[in-house]
């Protein structure tokens, strides 16, 4: 499993470029086969179901080119040929794909997966350097530039549960934030972000794996990823476009954050709070304020907040005293 995996990366790598040369002068609909084969883009779902370490199965939600041989539709450079399309069903091109639940590495043979399982180093000691520690949860950094098999595997799986983000080969310049329950080192969830990044987005991508969603996770890295830019003096937010869970969960955290400071906080007592203010105290670009704003229904003309929606939002989605996931007493944010 663990070689195969980085041969099938390479490989992969290796035949699109090839193909990339070779195609000059080809017609349009070989170039868009080789956009799609490059960015693993398919319409439909390709992969039924992961078995996600030992113990946890799910269903994937999206499809993903990225993991095959284009011709064969066979998984990398496996020699298994049990699961062949044509074997199971003409809707998948596989049944089953098995992830290591520490490392992320893949295969479509259950034997090698469960040799794997019983090795992985990974379950012994998580990647990357701890950034933030509570009595509940970790987050490590991890680079790309260091860890790159782990971030290429962990980037393909991505693919699988979100649709409209498409990197998985050039991690280098990329970090990715991971959270694990303190005394396990099986992650949850993870942001990716992007260090050459124009925009200065704080965050390219956030993701949280099925068995762990709706535990406050994903808002918890949300305010992580904020909390580096502010320490980095930066106003920031996530790259776009986000995607439809992506968009609910930011506009709970928005919201959150800007009814607390409007209502509770340092602004709580000014007679006027531009949008610019606003940014500056919670690191928000303007754009994403005057959005949470509209989805909050107070914001009138001439940009006029109006505190009374602010207290009747809260009231309907009362955050019971949490304000904030994040403590800023567990960072260990020192380089
Ligand atoms: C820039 C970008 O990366 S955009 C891409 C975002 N990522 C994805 O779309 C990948 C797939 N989706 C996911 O991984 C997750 O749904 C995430 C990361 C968006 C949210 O992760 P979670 O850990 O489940 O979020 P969390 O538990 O903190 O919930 C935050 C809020 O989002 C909303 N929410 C999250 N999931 C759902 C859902 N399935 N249905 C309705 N609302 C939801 C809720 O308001 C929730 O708060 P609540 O549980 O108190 O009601």
């Amino acid at each position: 499993m663990a070689g195969s995996v980085g041969q099938s990366l390479r490989a992969t790598t290796q035949r699109l470029k090839g193909k990339k040369n070779g195609g000059k002068g080809k017609n349009k609909s070989s170039k868009k086969a080789r956009k799609e084969m490059l960015y693993g883009i398919l319409n439909e779902k390709n992969i039924k179901q992961i078995q996600f370490g030992v113990s946890k199965r799910f269903p994937t939600w999206y499809g993903s080119a990225v993991y095959f041989d284009p011709e064969t539709k066979r998984l990398g450079c496996s020699e298994s040929k049990s699961q062949l399309c044509s074997n199971f069903n003409d809707q998948y091109w596989l049944e089953t794909l098995f992830v290591c639940e520490y490392c992320f590495k893949y295969t479509d043979n259950r034997a090698r997966f469960v040799v794997h399982a019983a090795v992985c180093p990974f379950q012994y000691r998580a990647p990357g350097k701890i950034k933030y520690k509570s009595p509940e949860y970790t987050i490590r950094r991890v680079k790309g530039s260091k860890y790159q098999l782990f971030c290429q595997c962990l980037c393909l799986f991505t693919k699988l549960f979100l649709d409209n983000k498409s990197m998985y080969f050039k991690v280098d310049h990329y970090e990715f934030y991971i959270v694990y329950e303190n005394g396990s080192a099986k992650p949850m969830g993870f942001f990716s972000k992007d260090l050459v990044s124009y925009q200065q987005n704080n965050l390219a991508c956030v993701l949280t794996f099925p068995p762990y969603q709706r535990r406050g996770l994903g808002l918890l890295l949300i305010e992580f990823s904020y909390k580096l830019s502010q320490l980095e003096g930066v106003i920031s937010g996530p790259e776009v476009p986000l995607s439809p869970f992506g968009l609910i969960g930011y506009l709970k955290y928005w919201s959150q954050i800007l009814c607390w400071h409007l209502i509770e906080g340092d602004l709580a007592h000014c007679d006027k709070v531009s949008l610019e203010d606003l940014s500056i105290v919670t690191g928000m670009r303007v754009s994403d304020i005057i959005l949470t704003l509209k989805h909050l229904n107070c914001i009138g003309e001439n940009n006029q907040i109006y505190l009374q929606s602010l207290s009747t939002w809260l009231k309907s989605h009362g955050t019971k005293g949490n304000w904030f996931k994040l403590q800023d007493e567990y960072l260990l944010i020192d380089d």
